[in-house]
């Protein structure tokens, strides 16, 4: 039916500003990627992160003393928030978006995957662009996905994605500190590169995402070796979606 299947993750730090608000252009930069590739008849399906950081945005500090519940509360504050903007800025670009929220248990093999499976096609084969997050109000400690990276990575093996395209806040994978002088961009890996030694702590606040590049590479590297070409890029540019899809040479490409 479509020409290709694309799961595109945007992580909380591609849409905020430093003082960890959501950043409205940059969401609407992604959809409008998104519509680009639908009128060429090339399908992708969100996974968005930003839950807690756009509940924490609206409730501030919270009174609630553990951790895990806080999560939580502020992501089933800030999940319909995340929708709302989303709804909108598709709606600006004459499309159709729904919600998707799985939990790791979801994935195992049975009715609830199966379940899964038909809604995404079903909402795909009617155009409609499926938005997934993890269901934070219901997943707790062991029962999590480790990010959204491992998320993103499920689904594009449960879709047969032909790409999987990581989105972040910096240009791909760096050979040391992304700061420091010597360190440069990594164009290509393999899936069975150990490149480990090349991630650095980053020293995030709650909220501000999950992930790290330690587990896009990881799950990166789990997707190629599935035959997804996956690549790690800069979502904060204006065009990085398409220019993926076009072929030019951005970010870090993990392939077989
Ligand atoms: N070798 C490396 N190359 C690139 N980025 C790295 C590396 N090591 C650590 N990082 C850090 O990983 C961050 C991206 O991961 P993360 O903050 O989890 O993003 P997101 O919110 O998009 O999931 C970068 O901003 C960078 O500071
Ligand atoms: N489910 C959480 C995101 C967790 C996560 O993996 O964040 P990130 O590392 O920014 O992709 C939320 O929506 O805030």
């Amino acid at each position: 039916m479509y020409k290709e299947r694309v799961v595109i993750k945007v992580g909380t730090n591609v849409m905020t500003n430093k003082d960890n608000r959501i950043v409205r252009p940059v969401l609407r930069n992604l959809v409008r990627q998104i519509s680009e590739l639908y009128e060429r008849d090339i399908m992708a399906v969100l996974v968005s992160s930003g839950s807690v950081i756009a509940g924490k945005e609206v409730l501030g500090k919270s009174k609630i003393k553990n951790k895990a519940q806080r999560r939580q509360v502020y992501s089933s504050i800030g999940q319909p928030r995340m929708m709302r903007l989303y709804y909108t800025i598709f709606y600006d670009y004459g499309m159709k978006c729904a919600q998707v929220l799985p939990t790791k248990r979801d994935f195992t093999p049975g009715v609830h995957r199966e379940n899964m499976i038909n809604c995404v096609e079903g909402l795909m084969q009617e155009g409609v662009v499926p938005i997934a997050n993890e269901d934070d109000a219901v997943s707790v400690k062991t029962s999590m996905f480790s990010d959204n990276d491992e998320l993103a990575c499920l689904i594009a093996q449960l879709i047969n994605a032909d790409k999987l395209i990581i989105l972040t806040d910096i240009d791909g994978l760096y050979s040391g500190h992304p700061e420091a002088k010597n360190s440069s961009l990594i164009s290509n890996v393999d899936p069975e590169d150990d490149l480990q030694k090349y991630i650095k702590e980053s020293g995030k606040a709650e909220g501000e995402g999950r992930g790290g590049m330690g587990s896009k590479l990881d799950y990166a590297q789990e997707a190629a070796s599935r035959n997804i070409p996956t690549y790690i890029a800069n979502g904060t540019n204006p065009n990085t979606i398409i220019d993926i899809i076009d072929g030019k040479d951005v970010g870090t490409k993990v392939s077989l």
